[in-house]
């Protein structure tokens, strides 16, 4: 049995992806809808979805997939980790802990030690999975006979799983994509052009792998699905909350608080994750300011091109 913890957008999307499958029960711990989730507009659920209020009910399969955004996952495993003891956990989390300073397995293992850790990441909106458009993912699982049935278990025929044994680097692709996107959305709604979004996206791969590295990730994990194919989509698409997020900075606009956008705070984190090793990572320290209204893009763009010329 399957359960989703985390009845926002890509918990929702998870649980009518895999429906097809079987029974899914759907915990979120305010459920003031019926049918149909307003972060998930325009998508009916189907019958075998049981939506719950009841975590002791969610708590009976032996498959969650821990759908909350990173920076309330430490709170949530603070009252809840207990629970989860023996069970398969799958983190679809794509940020960094601001006061831990660490990703979403690392935060789960802490506080739930015999527990089979997991993450699900890579390119997916919500809104296309939960249409059942087609959507490949990676399972990253360290453990040799959890990661093969956890592939398993989680594929359907419209969502492809493929799977690395390397954790560190599929999350932090999912993390720090996030950080670009901000950025690229920044350089848009500044009216700055596309070529300087492809030098976005293309020195905040690099920058990604640079540190990716640093913290132990695979450099090939940092090039597939988790890491370069989410990067791709986010910072191209409005369908992106981040890159929406970064356009509105640029353009000066407004943004809804009440909207999930992992890289701001991710950003925060990598500012200083750079200040306690001593790292450069220009890119993440300009989205830092941008998002705390310290800089505006111009000066953020002028401050990334008059940095000392360099190879490449
Ligand atoms: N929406 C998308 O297209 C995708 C999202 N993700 C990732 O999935 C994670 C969740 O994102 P979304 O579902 O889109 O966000 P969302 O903003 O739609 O939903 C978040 C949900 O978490 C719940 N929540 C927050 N704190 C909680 C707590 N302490 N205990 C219980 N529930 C809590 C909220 O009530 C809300 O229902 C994020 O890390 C995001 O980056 C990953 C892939 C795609
Ligand atoms: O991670 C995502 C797509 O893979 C969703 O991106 P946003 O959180 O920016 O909407």
């Amino acid at each position: 049995m399957i359960s989703v913890l985390g009845a926002g957008a890509f918990g929702t999307a998870l649980a009518v992806a895999l429906a097809v499958n079987g029974p899914v029960t759907l915990w979120g711990r305010r459920i003031d809808w019926r049918g149909e989730n307003p972060r998930l507009p325009g998508v009916a659920l189907p019958d075998g979805i049981a939506v719950t209020q009841d975590l002791d009910r969610a708590l009976g399969a032996d498959i969650l997939l821990l759908a909350l955004p990173a920076q309330a996952l430490g709170g949530f495993l603070d009252d809840h980790g207990a629970g989860l003891g023996g069970k398969r956990l799958v983190s679809t989390a794509k940020g960094i802990d601001l006061s831990r300073l660490t990703g979403p397995s690392a935060m789960i293992a802490a506080r739930c030690p015999d527990a089979r850790v997991a993450v699900l990441t890579g390119p997916s909106f919500a809104a296309d999975i939960a249409r059942g458009l087609p959507t490949a993912l990676t399972l990253a699982c360290a453990d040799a006979q959890t990661g093969p049935a956890l592939q398993q278990a989680l594929s359907t025929p419209a969502l492809r799983l493929y799977r690395t044994t390397d954790v560190a680097g599929a999350e932090l692709g999912g993390a720090l994509k996030n950080v670009v996107a901000i950025a690229a959305g920044a350089v848009i709604g500044a009216g700055l052009g596309d070529s300087a979004r492809a030098a976005i996206i293309t020195r905040g791969f690099a920058e990604m792998t640079r540190l990716a590295a640093h913290l132990g990730a695979r450099p090939e994990t940092l090039t597939g699905l988790s890491g370069l194919g989410d990067l791709t989509l986010t910072c191209t698409s409005d369908g992106s909350r981040n890159f929406r997020f970064g356009a509105a900075l640029g353009a000066g606009r407004a943004f809804d608080p009440a909207t999930t956008v992992e890289g701001a705070a991710t950003a925060r984190a990598l500012a200083r994750l750079a200040e306690r090793d001593g790292l450069d990572l220009p890119i993440a320290a300009m989205v830092t300011r941008l998002a705390e209204g310290r800089v505006s893009v111009e000066e953020a763009m002028d401050h990334l091109l008059s940095r000392p010329l360099k190879e490449e």
